[in-house]
Order: structure tokens, then sequence, then C-alpha cells
């Protein structure tokens, strides 16, 4: 039977009068990529920062390989496997691209600094963060610093620190968003190799509707904060109440 890694139940959050995620019980089970689409405002950001720990929920619960994490801060949700894409205000940017990888690679292996085994574990770490970096295509950039990157490396930076986090649950808000042309596919194809480790699941905010048909493995939509479809990409894609109501002019255009 396929292990659910992520299970969230009724989780709810009101601001004010406002509920902007709304009762949403899904799961995610291992070896599955799940898009969370829907219009603007439909609550997809919110629903990945409940998840992540960034915002409290008012009600409902956020259940990790089977153990309750709602009421856990980011970093200790961060520490038992949920991994979300990091921002560029996660990063050190006075530090080098290489610097920043081999240290969340270092948080992730618990490494201390101990004066015996730092030369070691150093080169180990060093070899570590260079293989992920030539996966991202980063690896020319390795020593400069992060403040000096351009946009589509700094999103390039961003995948690699999660690949360096190696967590159980992978999520991405909109990956190639702001990228060019050339550069997306990069990012495309390595989320696609972390879709392919079946002790993994990945969720995937995404507007971008190509990048939903070659990833996707399911689609959830949000409307209103509410779980309005849940099922294959060809199905949900289908339902003509989707259609026009969810995913018309918000995803036409693309
Ligand atoms: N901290 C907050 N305080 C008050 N309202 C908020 C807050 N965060 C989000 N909202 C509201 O909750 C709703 C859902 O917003 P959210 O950003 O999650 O939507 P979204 O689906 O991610 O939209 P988009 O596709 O535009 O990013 C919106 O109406 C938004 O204005």
């Amino acid at each position: 039977m396929t292990q659910i890694l992520l299970e969230t139940d009724a989780l709810t959050v009101r601001f004010g009068g406002h509920v902007a995620v709304d009762a949403v019980t899904c799961k995610f089970p291992a070896g599955e990529l799940t898009a969370i689409v829907g219009p603007n405002g439909a609550g997809k950001t919110t629903y990945f920062n409940l998840i992540s720990g960034q915002i409290a929920a008012s009600a409902g619960t956020v259940t990790l390989k089977g153990q309750d994490i709602t009421r856990l801060g980011v970093a200790e949700r961060c520490r038992r496997g949920l991994g979300r894409a990091f921002q560029l205000t996660n990063l050190f940017p006075n530090l080098s691209v290489l610097e920043n990888l081999r240290l969340v690679i270092q948080a992730r292996k618990h490494q201390g600094f101990g004066l015996f085994t730092m030369a070691d574990s150093h080169t180990e770490l060093t070899a570590e963060a260079s293989g992920i970096l030539e996966r991202v295509r980063l690896d020319t950039q390795k020593d400069q610093l992060v403040s000096e990157l351009s946009h589509g490396d700094q999103r390039k930076l961003e995948v690699a620190m999660l690949i360096g986090l190696d967590p159980l649950v992978y999520m991405f808000d909109e990956p190639t968003a702001g990228m060019s042309v050339d550069e997306a596919p990069v990012i495309l194809d390595l989320i696609a190799e972390i879709k392919a480790d079946t002790s993994r699941t990945v969720l995937l905010v995404e507007h971008k509707l190509d990048v939903i048909r070659t990833l996707a493995d399911r689609i959830i939509v949000l409307h209103n904060g509410a779980l309005a479809a849940d099922g294959p990409p060809a199905e949900v894609m289908a339902s003509a109440v989707v259609q026009e109501a969810y995913m018309g002019k918000e995803l036409d255009h693309v």
C-alpha cells in the first residue's frame, strides 16, 4: 500500500471574517506529484503556508508521516522532512552559492564542526554540494555571492537548496516564475527526477498549463479556500465546472 506522507484534515485559517483556507482535507501519498491550481486569491499560497508552518491554523490538522505537526514551528517541520523551496530571504546574501548550499547539507546531516572531523566532513560536504550545483547547472557560479546572482540563477539555487535538504515532502511555489525559456527546462527536469523517487511526494503550486501537463500525476483545485476538485489531470482538466469556473481565464493565457 502506498504510504501517505502528508495529510491535511479540515485545515482552515480565518483572517478576521474571511476564510482563506476552508476545511481542506487531502492526502498526499509517496511517489506522486500533486499540482495545486485555482484562481488568484483561491488560497493556494495560504494552504502552503499552513502546511509549512509559516502561519498557524485556525482549525484542522497537518500530519506528516502519521505525526500531528499542526502546532510545530517552521524549523521543526523542516527537520522532520517538510521542505519548502527556499526563497532568497532564507539565504545568506553575503556567502557564496557553494557556502549556502553546504550549510543546508550540513544542517541536514547534523554535523558539528569538531576540530578533528572538520577537514574530512568539509571535503564531503563540498563534494555533495558541488554535485547538486552541477545538476542545477550552477557549478560555474559556485563562488559567486548569492546577492549577485541573476533572477534565474537565484531560482536554481532555491531548488538546489531543497535538494540539499532532501525532504520527504517537496513544496514548490511556481518554481519557474520569471525564468527564461532556456532556463526553465533545467528546473522542470529536476522536479521530474525528484518525483521519480517513490519515497517522496511533491506539491506544486503552478499556473502554467504546460508545466502541469508535463509533471502532474494529480491536480487539486482550490476555490474560495475550499477543495473544488481532486483527481487525475485529464479528469480534472476536462471537468466543465473546473474549466469554466476555476481554470478558464486563469490558465488559458499561458
Ligand atoms: N495574512 C493575511 N491576512 C488577510 N488576508 C489574507 C492574508 N493572507 C492571504 N489573505 C487572503 O486570503 C486569500 C487567499 O490568498 P492566497 O495568497 O493564498 O491566494 P492564492 O491562491 O495563492 O493566489 P495567487 O494565485 O494570486 O497567488 C486572499 O483573499 C488573500 O487576500
